[in-house]
C-alpha cells in the first residue's frame, strides 16, 4: 500500500506535509483487522479445547466486521470528490515562552457562490477535517501542528477538537498559520493519507500579528480554492481568555450556521515563574502537549476544555537518587559486617559470601547509574523500552494529565491524573510470578528448610534495621546534647541547662526504648556462639568433632532463649545508660538548689536521687567541672551499648542474608526496581497535587493532619504474564506507605534548587519538596516546621481485556479480588481517620451529591460481589479519591492503550457529572479525545505510530465504553 500523507492539490505543500506531518507513520494496511484474523487462527491449534468455542465465535464476528468494513471502503471510494460547505469549526492554541495563545477558529459558512456549489446537485455530504500548519517566517516551510477530528457526512460540520502548539514553539507575531480543509472518504487515520481518500477543499492563511492587531479581536479571512483564486468561504477569528469566559463569550460558537461566523483566540501568558498560572511546577514537568475542545452543555452553552499532558523529570531523577541511596545503604551494610570483628570460620565464610553478593549488587547499581547519567532527551521511558536493563528502575511512560474546564460564569476547574505503566520488573521477567508470590514463597521456604541459622521473620529483620538506624541516629544526637549541656553549665545558665537536659533526657529515653527488645538480647547470644573459641555446652544433641570445632546452630523456630549466656552483662550495660542519665539529672537539680530563688522559675524535673554521686561533688565548685565527669560517663555508656547493639543487629542481618542467598538478594533487587518506579510516580503525583492545592487552606490542613490518599487504578488482567506484573505492582504500591514527604524552603528560586530530594533507607524514605520562598511562606506552620506528610497508597485492579475474559471464565481471579478487598479496607480506614481529624469543609465540593460514606459503602459491596469486569469498582474508587482530595493514578502494562481509554472516559464522565456535558456530546467528546487528544499523542510518543495497539478480538472483549473510535486502533507497524 502507498504511504502518502494527506493529499493536497498543491504539490509543494503536499511535499512539505509529507515531510512534516506524522513523519514516522507508515501506512501499510487497514487497521489491524486482517491481523486479528491471522493471529486468531494461528492460535487455535495451540489452545485447549475449552477455549476454542469462545475464540471461534470472536473470530467469526471479526471476519464479519472485516468484510463489512471492506465493503464500506469500496463504496466510499466510488464517491465523487466533495466540496466545502457551510460550517467548520476548530480550536487552535499557540504558546511560546513569551506568548501563549489558544485559538478557536471557525471556518465560516461559504460565500454565496459556494452556497450555490453546495446546492448544485451533489448527493454526498463531505467528511470534513481541518489541518492546521504553521509557516515559520525564517525557515519558510510548513510545520504541522495538528488537525481536527473528521466530522462525517455533514454540510454543517462542527469541530470539537482543538489544535495546539507546544509552549517551546517559537511562535511570534510574524508566525503564519495555515488552515486547510479536506474532505475525507475514509476516516481511518492511515487512509486519510491516501490521495484517493481525501480531497482538498480550501485554505486560508493569517499571521498571529494580524490577529492580535485586529479590530474587536476578530479577523475575517477568505477560504480559497487550490488555485488561490476562488473564495470558497470565510474564516473568522476572535479572542477570549481561557479561565475568564463570560456569559456570551462563546455564544457565537454554536451549531447554528448563521451565527457561527467567528473564531476565538484564547490568550494565556506564562510569567516564567516557578509556579505558573495553572500552579504547574515548571521545573519538574516538561514537554507539554495541549489539546483544546469545545463541548455543548445541557443548556446549550459551550464549555472550553483543555487537556495538557506532560512528562516529569522525576521519572529519572527519583530513580537516580534512589540508586545512590541503595548503594550507600549496601556499602554501610558491608562496613557493618566487617565491623563484626572476628568470627568463627563458619560464620566468617558466610560473611565473605554475603559481602561478595552485596558487592555484586553495588557494582550492578553503579553501572546502571552510570548508564542513566548518560541519558539526555525526553523525560519518560517509552513502552518499548520497558524491559531494557539499564532502564529497569525508570517508571514506564510516566505522564501527568490535567483537564481544565472553562464554563461561563464559573471558576475554571482542574482534574489531574498521573498515568504510568504498572511498576514491575520487566527485565527480570515474570516466569515465577511477581513479588507478592515470590516473597511469600521465599519466606515459606526459609521457614521450612533446615538452615544452619535461626529463622528471622521479615519483621525481625525490619526490627534489626530499625535498631541499627536508631542507634546510628541517636548516638550523635545524645552526644551533641550532652555537649550543649556542658556549654550551658560553663555559661552558668540554669535556663540553658534545663533546656538541654530536657532534650537530652528525651533522646536518651528514646535510645533506651529502641534497645528494649528481646531481639537484641537473643542476637547477642547468637553472636556470642559465633565467635572463635566458643565452646558449646554439652548436650545430648551435640556430636563432638564438628567442622571448625563449632557446633552448627540448629535451625530453630523461634529466637533461642539465652540460658548459658550471661544476659546480665547486657542488662548491666543497658541499665548503666539510665543510671548515668539519672546522675546528670540529679546533679542539675542540685545545682539548681544552690541557685538564688529568682533563677529557679522553671518547673524542676522530678528528682532522681542518687545520693552517693551527688554528695561526692563540691557544691560550691564550677558547674561545668561538676557535670563533666557525669556527662562523660553517660557518653561512654551510650557508646558501649551502641557497639554491642550494632554488632548484634548486624549479626541478625548476616544470618538472614546467609540463609537467603541467592534468592533473597534477587528479590531485594526486584523490590528495589519496582519500588523505584512506584516512588517516581508517587513523587510526581505528590508534587502536582501540592502545587494545585497551594492556595487551598482546607487541603493543606488535611495534608498535615492526616496525609493524602494515593489511589492507583490498574487495568491489568489476572492472566499469564500480567499476573506477575500485578503481583509486583501490589508490593510496589504497598511499599509506598514507607514514604513520607516534607516541604522545605528552597535556597533560591533557581530550578535546580526546586528539585525534590530523596533521603532515607529502604525501610523509610522521605521526599523533600522544596518550594520557592514566597510560596513556602504561605504554608501552615506545621508544614513549614517540617512535619512529615503521610501518604496512603491504595490499589484497585479490574482487568478488562480478552485475557481477563479467559481468566474470568477459566482462570483464577482471586488475586484481583484480594487486592480490591484489602485496599478497600485501607481506603475505608483512611476515610475514618480523616473524618475524625478534619472537618468536612476541608474537602472539595463536587456537583455529584452522593455522600462519601455512601460511595464507600457501594464500593465495599462491589469489591465482594462476583461480577466480571466490574469497572464500577474503578469508577467508584476514582470518584472517592477525587472527593478525598487524593492523588489519582491510572495504570496498565504500558499506560498507553488501556490507560488512554480509561483516562478519556474519566474526563468525559467528569464533564458530564460536574459540568453538565450535553449527553448527545458524551460519545463525541470521548471519541474526539481518543482520536485527536493528548492520549493519541502519548501513543505516538511511545511507538511513533498513532494507533492504539488493540485488535478486534481484544476490543470485542472490552466493556463497550472502553473501545476507541474506528480508525484509531489496529496493528501497530513496527
Ligand atoms: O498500554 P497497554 O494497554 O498496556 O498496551 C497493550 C495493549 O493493551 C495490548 O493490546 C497490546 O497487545 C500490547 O500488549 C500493549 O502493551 P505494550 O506494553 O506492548 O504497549
Amino acid at each position: 500500500m502507498t504511504s502518502h500523507f494527506l493529499y493536497s492539490e498543491d504539490t509543494s505543500l503536499r511535499n512539505s506535509f509529507k515531510k512534516e506531518f506524522y513523519p514516522s507513520t507508515t501506512l501499510t494496511s487497514c487497521p489491524g483487522n486482517d491481523g486479528v484474523v491471522v493471529i486468531s487462527l494461528l492460535l487455535l491449534p495451540l489452545l485447549p479445547l475449552s477455549l476454542l468455542t469462545f475464540l471461534f465465535n470472536l473470530v467469526l464476528f471479526d471476519v464479519g466486521v472485516l468484510l463489512r468494513e471492506c465493503t464500506i471502503l469500496t463504496v466510499l471510494s466510488l464517491c465523487p470528490p466533495p466540496f466545502i460547505n457551510s460550517l467548520s469549526l476548530l480550536h487552535l492554541s499557540l504558546s511560546s515562552p513569551t506568548l501563549s495563545l489558544c485559538l478557536c477558529v471557525c471556518v465560516s459558512s461559504p460565500s454565496p457562490e459556494c452556497r450555490d456549489l453546495i446546492g448544485s446537485g451533489r448527493d454526498r455530504t463531505p467528511n470534513a477535517l481541518v489541518q492546521v500548519a504553521v509557516i515559520d517566517p525564517r525557515e519558510q516551510y510548513l510545520v504541522s501542528q495538528a488537525c481536527t477530528e473528521i466530522v462525517e457526512g455533514s454540510r454543517d460540520p462542527l469541530f470539537l477538537t482543538g489544535v495546539t502548539f507546544p509552549p517551546e514553539y517559537p511562535a511570534s507575531p510574524e508566525t503564519l498559520v495555515k488552515l486547510t480543509v479536506y474532505d475525507v472518504r475514509d476516516k481511518a487515520r492511515d487512509n486519510v493519507s491516501k490521495p484517493q481518500s481525501v480531497s482538498f477543499l480550501g485554505s486560508a492563511t493569517f499571521s498571529v500579528s494580524d490577529l492580535l492587531r485586529s479590530k474587536d479581536d476578530q479577523l475575517t479571512l477568505n477560504l480559497r480554492s487550490s488555485d488561490g483564486v476562488l473564495a470558497v468561504g470565510t474564516v473568522l477569528v476572535s479572542r477570549v481568555n481561557m479561565g475568564e469566559m463570560e456569559e456570551g463569550d462563546m455564544d457565537h460558537i454554536t451549531a447554528d450556521v448563521q451565527q457561527a461566523q467567528k473564531c476565538t483566540l484564547v490568550c494565556e501568558s506564562s510569567q516564567g515563574t516557578p509556579i505558573d498560572k495553572d500552579n504547574s511546577p515548571l521545573t519538574v514537568f516538561k514537554n507539554p502537549v495541549c489539546k483544546v475542545y469545545k463541548f455543548q452543555t445541557v443548556d446549550s452553552k459551550w464549555m472550553l476544555v483543555r487537556e495538557q499532558m506532560e512528562e516529569c523529570t522525576l521519572s529519572f531523577s527519583i530513580p537516580r537518587q534512589l540508586l545512590h541511596l541503595y548503594i550507600q545503604e549496601d556499602m554501610r551494610r558491608i562496613q557493618e559486617l566487617r565491623d563484626l570483628g572476628e568470627l568463627s570460620p563458619h560464620w566468617d565464610n558466610l560473611r565473605k559470601e554475603v559481602i561478595g553478593r552485596y558487592g555484586q549488587v553495588i557494582a550492578a547499581y553503579q553501572e546502571t547509574l552510570a548508564e542513566l547519567n548518560k541519558i539526555t532527551g525526553p523525560s519518560f521511558k517509552p513502552s518499548c523500552s520497558k524491559a531494557q536493563r539499564y532502564l529497569e528502575f525508570i517508571p514506564i511512560n510516566l505522564h501527568t494529565q490535567r483537564m481544565r474546564v472553562t464554563c461561563p460564569r464559573q471558576t475554571d476547574a482542574f482534574y489531574d491524573v498521573i498515568t504510568v505503566g504498572a511498576p514491575a520488573a520487566h527485565f527480570q521477567g515474570f516466569k515465577g510470578g511477581g513479588l507478592q508470590r515470590l516473597l511469600s514463597r521465599h519466606e515459606a521456604e526459609k521457614k521450612s528448610t533446615a538452615y544452619q541459622c535461626i529463622y528471622y521473620s521479615p519483621e525481625h529483620t525490619a526490627k534489626a534495621q530499625e535498631v541499627l538506624h536508631s542507634v546510628g541516629h541517636l548516638q550523635p544526637l545524645i552526644s551533641g546534647l550532652a555537649d550543649q549541656l556542658l556549654q550551658a553549665a560553663q555559661q552558668h545558665s540554669m535556663a540553658g541547662l534545663r533546656e538541654a537536659l530536657k532534650t537530652l533526657a528525651g533522646k536518651t529515653e528514646q535510645f533506651v526504648h529502641a534497645l528494649k527488645d528481646e531481639l537484641v538480647k537473643s542476637a547477642l547470644l547468637a553472636l556470642h556462639t559465633a565467635q572463635p573459641g566458643y565452646s558449646p555446652p554439652q548436650n545430648p544433641g551435640h556430636s563432638p568433632g564438628q567442622e571448625d570445632g563449632q557446633a552448627p546452630l540448629k535451625r530453630q523456630d523461634s529466637i533461642p532463649c539465652h540460658k548459658e549466656y550471661d544476659e546480665e552483662e547486657w542488662d548491666r550495660v543497658w541499665a548503666d545508660v539510665a543510671k548515668s542519665l539519672n546522675c546528670v539529672i540529679a546533679m542539675v537539680d542540685k545545682l539548681q538548689e544552690q541557685e538564688p530563688i529568682n533563677n529557679n522559675q522553671e518547673q524542676p524535673i522530678p528528682k532522681q536521687v542518687l545520693a552517693d554521686v551527688i554528695t561526692s561533688h563540691n557544691p560550691e565548685g564550677d558547674w561545668r567541672e561538676q557535670l563533666c565527669p557525669l556527662v562523660v560517663r553517660l557518653k561512654e555508656c551510650v557508646a558501649e551499648v551502641v557497639v554491642r547493639a550494632r554488632r548484634a543487629m548486624t549479626f541478625v542481618l548476616l544470618q538472614e542474608a546467609a540463609c537467603s542467598i541467592p534468592q533473597g538478594l534477587f528479590l531485594k533487587q526486584r523490590r528495589d526496581v519496582v519500588f523505584s518506579q512506584a516512588l517516581a510516580a508517587l513523587a510526581c503525583g505528590f508534587v502536582m497535587r501540592l502545587y494545585a492545592g497551594m492556595e487551598d487552606k482546607g487541603f493543606l490542613r488535611q495534608l498535615h493532619l492526616v496525609g493524602l490518599v494515593a489511589q492507583f487504578e490498574s487495568l491489568l488482567s489476572t492472566y499469564s504474564e500480567e499476573i506477575g506484573m500485578l503481583e509486583d505492582m501490589e508490593v510496589g504500591i504497598s511499599d509506598l506507605h514507607r514514604v513520607a514527604f516534607k516541604i522545605t524552603q528552597a535556597k533560591t528560586d533557581d530550578p535546580c534548587d526546586l528539585q525534590p530530594v530523596v533521603i532515607g533507607r529502604r525501610d523509610h524514605y522521605t521526599v523533600e519538596v522544596p518550594l520557592p520562598r514566597l510560596a513556602f511562606q504561605t504554608l501552615p506552620h506545621e508544614i513549614k516546621e517540617g512535619k512529615a506528610l503521610q501518604v496512603y497508597p491504595v490499589l484497585f485492579n479490574v482487568g478488562i481485556n480478552e485475557q481477563q475474559t479467559i481468566a474470568d471464565r477459566f482462570g483464577d481471579i482471586s488475586l484481583q479480588e484480594r487486592i480490591n478487598q484489602r485496599n478497600f479496607e485501607i481506603l475505608d480506614s483512611y476515610y475514618k481517620s480523616l473524618s475524625d481529624k478534619v472537618p468536612s469543609e476541608c474537602l472539595p465540593c463536587f456537583q455529584t451529591q452522593m455522600d462519601l460514606k455512601d460511595l464507600l459503602g457501594t464500593l465495599g459491596q462491589n469489591v465482594v460481589t462476583k461480577k466480571r469486569k466490574n469497572v464500577e469498582i474503578l469508577w467508584l474508587a476514582g470518584t472517592i479519591c477525587r472527593r478525598l482530595n487524593g492523588i489519582r493514578f491510572t495504570s496498565c502494562k504500558s499506560a498507553k492503550d488501556r490507560t488512554s481509554m480509561s483516562v478519556t472516559l474519566e474526563q468525559c464522565a467528569l464533564l458530564r457529572d460536574e459540568h453538565q456535558l450535553n449527553k448527545d456530546y458524551f460519545i463525541r467528546a470521548l471519541d474526539c479525545m481518543r482520536r485527536e487528544g493528548c492520549r493519541i499523542e502519548n501513543v505516538q510518543k511511545n511507538i511513533k505510530c498513532r494507533k492504539y495497539a488493540f485488535n478486534m478480538l481484544q476490543l470485542m472483549a472490552f466493556p463497550k465504553i472502553y473501545r476507541p473510535p474506528e480508525g484509531t486502533y489496529g496493528k501497530v507497524d513496527s
